[in-house]
């Protein structure tokens, strides 16, 4: 406009079909970003599963089964990224021409308005100048659209997960602090089903109380909701009715993360991180000093196999502690756990693995490890012969309470759940015949 006011004109007039153009190419490109988006993740996932169960995969020979997903993964968005290739062509082809039809339009009245002697060659060739470098430019914006597009949609799930709220924020600070907890817990009337399936109860008016130093193990058919009630203990999830009291009190008064700082949990298939031993003992209590890894680890009889091992506490456990075996992983897990002087030890088959000589000890060892009252102890077993020794056993069947005592009462009991099983793994003479 300051060069040549009838050149500015024409910019002005010829910049829709840039805009166009861009705009077009912009929308067309949108649909190719989604496909590809879809079909890698897809492939991504296809992967992880198939290497982090590269056992299960081989056991069951289903290499080319997977290698058929992975390529039907990729081929049906192959074929329609073709179309889409033949689609983006011409629109491609289209947005050009009109692009450069709108260059030759400045580029002609450019000619027009020298020879009619309205803008000097100088002036006239300044403004086409601009006009072609700024307007494309401006223009070229829209062309990078779809890039933004396509990285929108990558990191969509990603953004989605970070601005969930969590109904339990693990973070709020406040809530009651003391200076131990006791671990006498009660489960009062507790209804809970789960937040993706909140049709099916899992738990339907469970109660029960446990003595603070008590040894209560949890027995019951798969699928009863054992794992449940420890999931709910470390609030994990808080049930839709009922009361869960630690030491008298509900334990949504507590701080949440100093709650769960005086509760242990071993779960059957530990996940060790890729590190060290002593890493992962460490990672119960990162300033826990060297003689006290050592001492937990003893009490967990890791000690034995870890000194054994050519570099002892530093030996790398590999992905998941894949170069462990299970009863080994087991007693890490049990280490790391006793490392933080839990008040409250949940053990969900945590034993499963370990030998009844091992077991022993190590049980002997959780029960002397709690501070003050000693430690109170959940143990949910399915090999009865491991805690017929507990003060009390909790017999659960879809998610209630059905039997409760001591195994020298509940073995008596006439027709009882509790009787009925454990008669049927002496009989089978099998320790591992479970409740199912
Ligand atoms: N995250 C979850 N979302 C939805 N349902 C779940 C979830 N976890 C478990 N369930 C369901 O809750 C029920 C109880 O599961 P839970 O793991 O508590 O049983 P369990 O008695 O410990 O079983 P097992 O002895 O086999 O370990 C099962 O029907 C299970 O399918």
């Amino acid at each position: 406009m300051v060069v040549n006011w009838r050149m500015g004109l024409v910019a002005w007039a010829v910049m829709p079909c840039h805009f166009i153009g861009g705009l077009v190419q912009a929308r067309s490109a949108q649909g190719f970003a989604l496909d590809s988006s879809l079909s890698h993740s897809k492939l991504s996932k296809i992967m992880a599963e198939s290497a982090s169960n590269i056992r299960t995969v081989a056991s069951f020979v289903c290499e080319d089964r997977l290698i058929a997903q992975a390529n039907s993964s990729l081929m049906d968005p192959l074929m329609r990224s073709r179309i889409e290739s033949l689609k983006y062509g011409f629109i491609q082809g289209f947005s050009l021409c009109l692009w450069n039809i709108a260059h030759a339009v400045a580029l002609w009245y450019t000619t027009v308005l020298v020879e009619r002697k309205q803008a000097s060659f100088e002036n006239g060739i300044r403004s086409y100048q601009i006009f072609s470098l700024t307007v494309p430019s401006i223009t070229e914006l829209w062309t990078l659209l779809p890039t933004v597009f396509a990285s929108l949609r990558i990191l969509r799930p990603a953004l989605r997960v970070l601005d969930r709220q969590s109904h339990i924020d693990p973070q709020r600070n406040g809530g009651l602090r003391r200076d131990r907890i006791c671990g006498a817990v009660c489960f009062q009337d507790v209804q809970f089903s789960y937040p993706l399936r909140p049709d099916s109860l899992i738990l339907q008016g469970l109660s029960f109380s446990i003595g603070e130093g008590m040894q209560m193990a949890l027995v019951g058919p798969s699928g009863s909701g054992k794992s449940s009630v420890l999931g709910l203990v470390l609030r994990f999830y808080d049930p839709q009715k009922g009361r869960i009291l630690i030491d008298g009190r509900d334990i949504r008064d507590y701080e949440l993360r100093w709650l769960r700082t005086h509760i242990g949990l071993v779960q059957q298939e530990p996940l060790l991180f890729s590190t060290s031993i002593v890493d992962n003992i460490r990672y119960g209590n990162e300033n826990a000093s060297e003689s006290e890894i050592l001492e937990a680890s003893k009490q967990a009889n890791a000690h034995g196999f870890v000194s054994s091992l050519p570099d002892g506490y530093d030996t790398m456990v590999g992905e998941k502690g894949c170069q462990l075996s299970g009863g080994q992983k087991q007693r890490i897990a049990i280490a790391r756990a006793l490392l933080k002087r839990p008040s409250i030890m949940m053990l969900d088959e945590a034993t499963s693995a370990l030998d009844a000589e091992s077991e022993a000890m190590v049980m002997r060892a959780i029960a002397q490890s709690g501070e003050g009252c000693g430690c109170t102890q959940i143990r949910v077993a399915h090999r009865l012969s491991t805690v017929m020794d507990s003060d009390t056993i909790v017999v659960m069947d879809k998610g209630k309470v059905v039997e409760m005592g001591h195994h020298s009462e509940l073995v008596t009991s006439e027709g009882g759940v509790y009787s009925r099983f454990f008669k049927l793994q002496n009989l089978s003479g099998k320790s591992n015949t479970t409740l199912d």
